[in-house]
């Protein structure tokens, strides 16, 4: 019997989230996250789905992504389902930045790593991580196909107009500076997905996604096709995240620089890990910002204000940028969870045709669904990503099935 298994690795800055699926049927084996990774009490979560075992949670010092991966694949093995075995077929790596050489999903190979790791000053808390996984996968496994699928594939069809900074053409084309866009993977299945909650064909609808999870970003989906998305250069760009500024006049940079005095690379920080709602009021989990809102916090108050107003400016500039909308979906953490901050995008929205029905935005739910009351024009929708799946079926549809 050929090997049906593909594993996945999904490497953030601090966090591996990982499954092992059987593409047969697309169902999952195993799943699991390893988070803070580098801090002193560092969380693994596993969870085998398949064979009876029990869902195990510890708190232990995990130093880097290399001993991430050395524990993930140990917790594998103790359920029969370790790295080691034949009917894996491959692992799926998903690569954050892959500029504009990588169009689709890549069989690993050491030129395509080297791609990877020129791109890391463009993409500094993420394709180091992601390359890491990749080493350690390969020590793991040297056999076995590794395939990259990059957040930027996705984005490689919006026009110049959207994809271009309004800056010298030659300083731009020397240094590749130019709108990538990520999340890629999250906007192509949750854009789909929502076609298919319509009962429509992707190529016939136009969709706004709201991916909003610690990094955020936004997107115009037109018949499938992405014709602009929210984060730039590198994923700082966009939306308010939940400890990045996103969108501030560039001229805060020299100015911090020359009036502040700090570094360069000081205001890197400040923008990528001290802003946003972190910046704002010390928290980036919503819920602990929707806490401290009900007892009366002005500080988170304020951040989830400035937090909905970006949101609400991105949503207003794609409908124009599509001039027809059919849905919009919210998805990752905050926008599958947070019923609040659905409602509060989309108020005041009615003359675009938009409105949430506050019963059914109250709903719990992993499924896909929408929240818009019936008469409205535009459908709200509440669609669970799933990176791992979309991940997993691009890469075995690249390497599996060897005849
Ligand atoms: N029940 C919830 N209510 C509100 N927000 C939530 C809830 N669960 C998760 N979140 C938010 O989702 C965020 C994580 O989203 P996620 O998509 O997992 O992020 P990432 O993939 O970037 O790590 C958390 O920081 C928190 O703000
Ligand atoms: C690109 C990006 O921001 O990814 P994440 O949300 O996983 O940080
Ligand atoms: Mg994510």
């Amino acid at each position: 019997m050929s090997a049906t298994r593909v594993l996945v690795l999904n490497s953030g800055s601090s966090s591996v989230k990982y499954q092992l699926l059987d593409m047969r049927d697309g169902s999952r084996l195993a799943v699991g996250l390893v988070e803070r990774i580098g801090e002193a009490a560092s969380r693994l979560k596993h969870a085998p789905l398949a064979g009876g075992g029990e869902e195990r949670e510890r708190e232990e010092p995990i130093a880097d992504h290399e001993a991430a991966l050395k524990a993930v694949s140990a917790e594998l093995s103790a359920d029969g389902l370790g790295l080691d075995s034949p009917d894996l077929a491959a692992i799926g790596h998903r690569v954050v930045h892959g500029g504009l050489k990588f169009t689709e999903p890549t069989v690993i190979t050491d030129e395509v790593l080297t791609e990877i790791e020129r791109l890391v000053p463009v993409a500094p808390l993420h394709n180091p991580a992601n390359i890491t996984g990749i080493r350690t996968a390969q020590a793991l496994r040297p056999d076995l196909p590794q395939v990259a699928v990059f957040d930027t594939a996705f984005h490689t069809t919006m026009p110049e107009s959207a994809a271009r900074y309004a800056i010298d053409v030659a300083t731009a084309d020397q240094h590749r500076v130019r709108r990538y866009g990520f999340h890629g993977t999250s906007h192509a299945y949750v854009s789909r997905k929502t076609a298919w909650l319509l009962g429509r064909a992707p190529e016939d609808v136009n969709v706004i996604v709201l991916h909003l999870g610690n990094g955020a970003s936004a997107s115009a989906v037109r018949g499938g096709r992405c014709v602009d998305t929210s984060m730039g250069l590198t994923p700082l760009e966009g939306l308010v995240m939940g400890t990045r500024s996103g969108d501030v006049d560039p001229a805060v940079v020299f100015h911090l620089a020359r009036v502040g005095g700090m570094s360069i690379d000081e205001v890197d920080a400040l923008l990528n890990k001290k802003s946003g709602l972190v910046g704002l009021c010390g928290e980036n989990d919503m819920r602990e910002i929707r806490r401290r809102i009900d007892g009366g916090d002005q500080a988170a108050s304020l951040a989830f204000d400035i937090y909905i107003h970006r949101l609400k400016k991105y949503i207003g500039a794609y409908y124009a940028v599509l001039g027809r909308v059919d849905a919009v979906a919210f998805t990752a953490g905050v926008g599958e969870n947070a019923a609040p901050v659905r409602e509060a995008a989309v108020a005041g929205l009615e003359e675009l045709g938009l409105a949430v029905d506050g019963e059914l935005n109250a709903v719990r739910s992993d499924e896909a669904r929408l929240i818009s009351p019936e008469y409205a024009r535009v459908a709200v929708a509440v669609v669970p990503t799933d990176e791992e799946l979309e991940i997993a079926q691009q890469t075995y549809s690249l390497v599996g099935n060897p005849s």
